[in-house]
């Protein structure tokens, strides 16, 4: 049975790393119609990961497109500090940097603040849950990842979840999002262990019938959420 999650209820969000990158906006429009509760657009820099994806001209782009949804900005770079002013400025809601991409998470959270966006920080899956603790209180959400970023299609690490038990364990409000191989199959491991943000990329981009697939994973993770002492 998951640890109690403070009442929360699931969000899905939608990774359009492999959805058709040429009909961005039209392809993010879709994820929001069939259901999503919110984007996660993963920004690859070559550095921290070896892909590249868009930087904060394309966010700008998709705002006046996309009014009033949630961007939470996957940033998958170096020196996450670089890029806080020019995310706010183009619209980003939320700036999820990597824990290991930065000397200085605790200014890079206070700088994200400061910004006016939400704070969300991540770590690859070598990395210990254990690291997190000191930041937990500072900010919105922790993404525990279960693939090496830098692509979609990856296999899902069900050895990942008891980083998100240990976390729920210990802190009951806390949004805990989790991204990398999760679709149908994989969401029950997600729900079980306690995370309340769901990112799911291929699983639902590919899907015949992606309002179907967001529902199944919401409803799966709001049952165990359900079933969770009060
Ligand atoms: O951060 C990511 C990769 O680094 C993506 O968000 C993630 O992999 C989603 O894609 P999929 O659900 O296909 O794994």
């Amino acid at each position: 049975m998951a640890a109690p999650c403070g009442g929360k209820k699931c969000r899905i969000g939608p990774s359009i790393l492999n959805s058709d990158l040429s009909e961005l906006a039209s392809e993010c429009q879709r994820m929001m119609d069939s259901g999503a509760d919110y984007l996660h657009l993963d920004v690859m820099d070559g550095q921290f990961v070896p892909n590249l994806t868009f930087g904060h001209p394309v966010v700008k782009c998709l705002r006046p497109k996309l009014p009033g949804v949630f961007f939470d900005m996957h940033m998958m770079v170096q020196k996450p500090e670089q890029w806080i002013q020019n995310m706010a400025d183009a619209g980003a809601n939320q700036y999820t940097f990597h824990y290991e991409a930065t000397d200085d998470p605790t200014t890079c959270i206070r700088k994200i603040r400061e910004a006016g966006m939400k704070v969300g920080v991540g770590i690859k899956p070598k990395t210990a849950v254990d690291v997190l603790l000191p930041l937990v209180d500072l900010v919105d959400m922790v993404l525990i990842m279960t693939v090496e970023p830098g692509f979609g299609g990856q296999k899902f690490m069900a050895d990942m979840m008891p980083k998100i038990s240990f976390l729920r364990e210990k802190y009951t409000d806390l949004e805990i999002e989790v991204d990398g191989g999760v679709s149908p199959s994989t969401i029950q491991h997600c729900a079980d262990a306690g995370a309340t943000m769901i990112v799911s990329g291929s699983a639902v981009v590919n899907s015949e019938n992606p309002k179907e697939t967001i529902t199944y994973m919401r409803d799966i993770v709001n049952q165990a959420i359900q079933k969770t002492p009060a």
